[in-house]
């Protein structure tokens, strides 16, 4: 019997999350005949101890995952469980991603105390993100209201949301949905007036690329249709050298082949990429099929940077 060490951050929504897919994993074993037994470590990471300061200041990218990649190359833990959109996009040699499990609800959410919707939030509203991509698309959509920053673990900003006086905060509905808050949420904000963040509402399963008994395991528990959308969105993103800390968006479907006049039993992918200057002023977007999420992730950020993306990121970054 050999044991997996899965490391994880001690934030409530990383354990829940790296639980929930211990237990997907057990399940398999026992389907499949795996001799594994699974034990949690709980690691502190760089973008934990400096919680309080805005995630853009310190240089977001990978700020959450790197302590953790460095304990798995050194044989401390064989595997982690990461949102998506927290893991940088290219990985450090010698380890992979393992499985991407199927894909829940990408979208952002809105949750007020009053039930009030986006469209009845009144003049001005005080509404809570920290997030460039939202703050980006809400003011394209809303100029009128107020955006604020609000950091901090779910728990903490909808504490934020009853004691700092916002009339809203935006959350991925995916994070609720995993804690089992999924009450909370007060309407969903159509993808249409806000791209998602590139893997939102996924998660990555990252192992060493050695590590042939547990990449078995994990090539089962792989969701098809998530790992392409998701392998689009992240080429996207990639091409366009941003993290998470800049306004870019994009949203992945598998749409039908016949649609795309492609032979039949292929999978055709559908993506739409986002970039917008921080004020909201410019929002671009480009929406393509194809058949390779690469290439298709690449076309998409090569038409946006003909328009002028690179501009618009530039602005963002300073
Ligand atoms: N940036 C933080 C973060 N990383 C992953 C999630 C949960 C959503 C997901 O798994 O995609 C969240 C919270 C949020 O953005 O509301």
């Amino acid at each position: 019997m050999r044991t997996i060490v899965v490391g994880s951050r001690q934030s409530a929504l990383a354990l829940t999350q790296t639980g929930q897919v211990i237990d997907d994993l057990k399940k398999l074993c026992k389907e499949h005949g795996f001799e594994f037994d699974f034990e949690v470590k709980k690691i502190v990471t760089k973008g934990d101890r400096i919680l309080d300061v805005t995630l853009s200041k310190v240089g977001g990218k990978g700020l959450f995952v790197k302590e953790i990649e460095q304990a798995m190359l050194d044989g401390e833990i064989d595997m982690a469980v990461h949102s998506m959109k927290d893991m940088p996009s290219v990985l450090p040699d010698g380890l992979i991603n393992g499985a991407v499990p199927r894909r829940v609800d990408p979208r952002d959410c809105l949750i007020t105390l009053d039930g009030k919707n986006m469209d009845e939030l009144p003049q001005g509203a005080k509404v809570g993100t920290s997030s460039l991509r939202r703050s980006s698309q809400l003011k394209a959509y809303r100029p009128d209201l107020t955006l604020e920053p609000v950091r901090g673990n779910i728990d903490s900003r909808l504490k934020k949301l009853e004691t700092e006086g916002f009339q809203a905060i935006l959350l991925a509905a995916a994070g609720l949905y995993r804690m089992g808050w999924e009450d909370r949420i007060t309407a969903y904000l159509p993808v249409e007036t806000c791209l998602p963040a590139v893997g939102q509402g996924a998660l990555g399963i990252e192992c060493r690329g050695d590590d042939e008994e547990l990449l078995k395991l994990l090539a089962l528990y792989n969701d098809k249709e998530s790992e392409l959308t998701v392998a689009a969105e992240r080429k996207f993103l990639g091409v366009l050298n941003g993290g998470c800390q800049v306004p870019i968006g994009a949203h992945a479907v598998l749409v039908k082949a016949t649609e795309d006049h492609s032979p039949a039993g292929q999978h055709v992918i559908q993506l739409t990429g986002m970039v917008g200057s921080p004020d909201g002023d410019v929002i671009l977007k480009e929406t393509m099929t194809g058949t390779d999420p690469d290439k298709l992730g690449e076309d998409v950020a090569r038409k946006l940077i003909e328009r002028g993306a690179e501009a618009i990121l530039e602005q963002a970054r300073e």
